[in-house]
């Protein structure tokens, strides 16, 4: 996610001093490789990715569901897009338009700050907040075309001072709300997640913001906003400005999600795939820029309190469908997605179907990703 992995150290906000004391060399490091976006009139090669990357959206496809919440059959619709899409969008959601506004526009102020001001809150080498690119870079040749600012939700009264306490207390809500309609789907009960409490509420429950801002581009078609990834995250909810640009997989081709005034877009994330038992699949996406607008992103990552273990729900397995995921803390599947970015999912997936009467237990295998396609 840039991600998202932007959380591989819930609690590293205490560094934040470290970072905005960041030794002049480390800067000058940062701004070689990091270009003022805003600044360039023509696509530096190292910013240009070969067509097979940046393959073309399909045209004529279906658009992504839009679901009501206020909709008496929001649930089934829920569960129609987690089965197909992996990604809906949600209207009626009860976040006063006005926080998404001002959210935005708070966004456009930062981002529109002089380069050398920004560079004051670079995030770290190691660290998680701060500004920079996309955290997801270094598993790419090329370069992005963004910028993208991170914060972290922190008992760390630095972090409470930074961080926007209505729109976390809302999105909060809001995400809460919705997976209990993604779990509702499948037939989870209220008291069937121990790390939620009676009413379903998860009073632990993590959360990064990150602010993406995509400057307009002068060779759009050779640039790439935000690589292909998943969220790192249970769901991630995104407000994206009224400029396309956030594209999800389906088949083998990327279908646009259109911005929708006041819509809120919902990504299935990897927790949610092992948390399903894989009925449900994380979404692949990506951000595409353009060249007239500069397009905005905030997505609100939603994830469970750090020390519980995320594992396939009992009531989704049995016999015949046995757990497929080892149980993982959200920071351990931070460091294995870290490590191993797309292919994260496998390495912490203990049984690979490769065969319509049987499964193969890689449990023992040190490298099971081998074992599944
Ligand atoms: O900018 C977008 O639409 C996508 C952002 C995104 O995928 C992310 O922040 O994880
Ligand atoms: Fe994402």
């Amino acid at each position: 996610m840039h991600d998202n992995e932007i959380m591989a150290k819930n609690d590293s906000f205490s560094n934040e001093k470290t970072q905005l004391d960041m030794s002049l060399q480390q800067l000058d490091a940062f701004r070689e490789k990091h270009l003022d976006l805003n600044s360039i009139k023509e696509l530096p090669e190292s910013y240009a990715w070969s067509s097979e990357d940046n393959c073309p959206s399909s045209s004529n496809s279906e658009p992504v569901p839009v679901i009501n919440l206020k909709d008496s059959n929001a649930m089934k619709h829920v569960g129609y897009a987690c089965k197909t899409w992996g990604v809906f969008q949600v209207t009626n959601h009860d976040i006063p338009i006005t926080l998404l506004n001002n959210m935005e526009a708070s966004g456009r102020k930062l981002f529109s700050l002089p380069f050398q001001q920004k560079l004051k809150a670079a995030r770290s080498l190691d660290g998680v907040s701060g500004y920079g690119v996309a955290r997801i870079s270094s598993f790419f040749p090329k370069l992005m075309w963004s910028e993208g600012f991170t914060l972290i939700d922190s008992p760390h009264q630095h972090a409470q001072k930074l961080w926007p306490q209505e729109y976390n207390k809302e999105m909060n809500k809001l995400s809460n709300r919705v997976m209990w309609l993604i779990l509702g789907s499948l037939g989870i009960k209220k008291g069937d997640i121990k790390w939620a409490n009676q009413e379903g509420e998860i009073k632990e429950a993590c959360a990064a913001l990150q602010l993406n801002s995509y400057p307009s581009c002068p060779d759009p078609d050779r640039a790439m906003g935000l690589a292909a990834h998943t969220d790192s995250t249970l769901l991630t909810i995104l407000h994206q400005s009224n400029t396309s640009g956030l594209q999800v997989q389906r088949g083998v081709g990327w279908v646009t999600v259109k911005p929708i005034a006041g819509a809120l877009v919902v990504n299935i994330g990897d927790l949610i795939q092992i948390l399903s038992n894989g009925l449900y699949s994380s979404v692949l996406h990506r951000a595409m820029v353009n060249r007239t607008q500069h397009r905005l992103s905030v997505a609100y990552l939603y994830g469970p309190p750090s020390n519980v273990r995320i594992a396939p729900l009992s009531k989704l397995t049995d016999n015949v469908h046995p757990p497929l995921y080892r149980p993982v803390t959200w920071s351990e599947y931070l460091g294995t997605k870290a490590k191993h970015f797309n292919k994260a999912l496998l390495f912490v997936r203990l049984c690979a179907p490769i065969t319509m009467s049987g499964f193969v237990d890689a449990s023992t295998d040190n490298h099971n990703s081998v074992l599944v396609g």
